[in-house]
């Protein structure tokens, strides 16, 4: 794909589902007793394979564009499936439906793409089978493909070295097939839509600082879940409405869960000129977010911070390109197991667009201001976050920019380039 310099991005744009919220839509949804309906859906790849994975497993779901219906069988309802779970591109799939699959009574296989071959399970697989679950896999099941027998489980208390939703998730979806408590302990705390949606489910989940808690035996009930927009997704246009000059954008309906907002105080440290309306008050927060073009400066992403935009830190390196100054993103380790290395990888491609920007053991240091230049092929390397960040940075390149593996976008915003060009006044996709 080719990719031209835009003038300006003027315009308004309703952001797409919460991918996170979406695949645990479905997965409660199937899990609980009765009908779950959900509204703003995300159809991205990543979702597509949930749905598909749970339908092997016996459940009813129905999709007709963003609107999905799921027929709950409840947790003890699920049915062996007659060949393997397809995991595709998304970690949060596997990990979390190992979470699931550890309190049934049957064996599942669980594989995915080639870079889901390389992340590592053992961070799910080492709580679950302490709690009871049966797993094998390559390299002590830390790789797939994976098998899982679930067994009798009980609860436990684990203190996790990772802030990490996904293993969050998985012991505790484990915790309500458990005996008695399960509780999490993780350095940080990490988003916490499981909490959150599980307690619109009817269960009773509690939480402390960076702990959370469950007790077994407890059931789900159906809900009806609208899923508020992607602010991961939204954060490619806040970027860009940032950097690109004379922009003025708003997003609408996009998630501000308080465990996710990471992105929205580093470009507020940045001097971004950013502004919240609209706000909604449901389980998961919503709000409007308007950006304008503006004089950024760098600034250290450290810390607590890093589980609040762990995702958002491809773009966030790029727009650290157009900040005075540097830019320093430390304490970011899990950038190496995503669905690339996601320190080499953005290392690699803004390089090659001139920007001073180095690799550290955990995380990276930018220097700007620094124009990019074109004129050549960059690469997603199969992974969407790269893509469209390589897809902002093409919008600033005086020459045009060579984007291969656009497709990898689908994974979490199919119709990002729709949107680009709808805000886009002069680049020609
Ligand atoms: O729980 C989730 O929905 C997610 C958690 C994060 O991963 P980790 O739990 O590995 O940090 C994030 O990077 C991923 O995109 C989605
Ligand atoms: C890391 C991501 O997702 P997952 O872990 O679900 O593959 C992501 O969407 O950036």
């Amino acid at each position: 794909m080719k990719l031209k310099k835009a003038a300006s991005l003027k315009g308004i744009i309703r952001i797409p589902g919460d991918k996170s919220i979406s695949h645990r839509a479905v997965m409660f949804g199937s899990i609980a007793e009765g009908i779950t309906s959900i509204t703003n859906f995300l159809p991205g790849a990543d979702c597509l394979s949930t749905i598909s994975c749970f339908q092997k497993l016996g459940v009813e779901i129905e999709r007709k564009g963003t609107n999905v219906t799921v027929k709950g069988i409840g947790l003890k309802g699920l049915a062996p499936a007659e060949e393997t779970l397809d995991v595709g591109n998304s970690g949060t799939t596997i990990r979390l439906i190992m979470g699931i699959l550890a309190g049934t009574s049957f064996e599942s296989n669980l594989a995915g793409d080639e870079s889901i071959s390389k992340r590592p399970m053992s961070r799910v697989t080492k709580p679950l089978t302490e709690m009871g679950a049966s797993i094998v896999g390559r390299e002590n099941g830390n790789y797939t493909p994976l098998t899982i027998s679930g067994g009798h489980l009980k609860g436990i208390e684990y203190k996790s070295e990772v802030a990490s939703a996904q293993v969050k998730s998985a012991i505790l979806l484990a915790g309500l097939s458990g005996e008695g408590m399960t509780t999490v302990e993780e350095p940080h705390k990490s988003r916490d839509h499981t909490e959150r949606m599980l307690r619109a489910f009817g269960v009773e989940v509690e939480e402390e600082k960076t702990t959370a808690s469950i007790r077994g035996g407890q059931t789900l009930t159906a809900a009806d879940i609208n899923v508020p927009g992607d602010i991961s997704s939204a954060a490619f246009f806040l970027a860009a409405g940032a950097i690109v000059p004379d922009s003025s954008i708003t997003l609408q309906n996009v998630g501000v869960n308080p465990t996710r907002t990471g992105v929205l105080d580093v470009l507020k440290a940045m001097g971004a000129e950013i502004s919240m309306g609209n706000m909604s008050s449901s389980a998961e927060p919503a709000a409007d977010i308007s950006i304008k073009t503006s004089n950024l400066k760098g600034t250290t992403i450290s810390g607590e911070l890093i589980p609040r935009l762990i995702d958002e830190i491809p773009i966030l390196a790029l727009l650290a390109t157009q900040a005075e100054g540097t830019t320093i993103i430390k304490d970011a380790e899990e950038l190496k197991v995503k669905e690339t290395n996601r320190i080499t990888t953005v290392v690699e491609e803004l390089s090659k667009l001139g920007a001073d920007i180095k690799a550290t053991a955990d995380g990276m240091i930018i220097a700007g201001r620094t124009p990019l230049k074109g004129g050549c092929k960059v690469s997603s390397h199969g992974d969407h976050r790269i893509g469209m960040m390589l897809a902002v940075a093409g919008l600033m390149t005086e020459e045009e920019l060579e984007l291969e593996g656009s497709d990898a976008i689908s994974v979490s915003y199919p119709s990002f380039f729709d949107h680009l060009a709808e805000l886009s006044a002069s680049s020609e996709l």
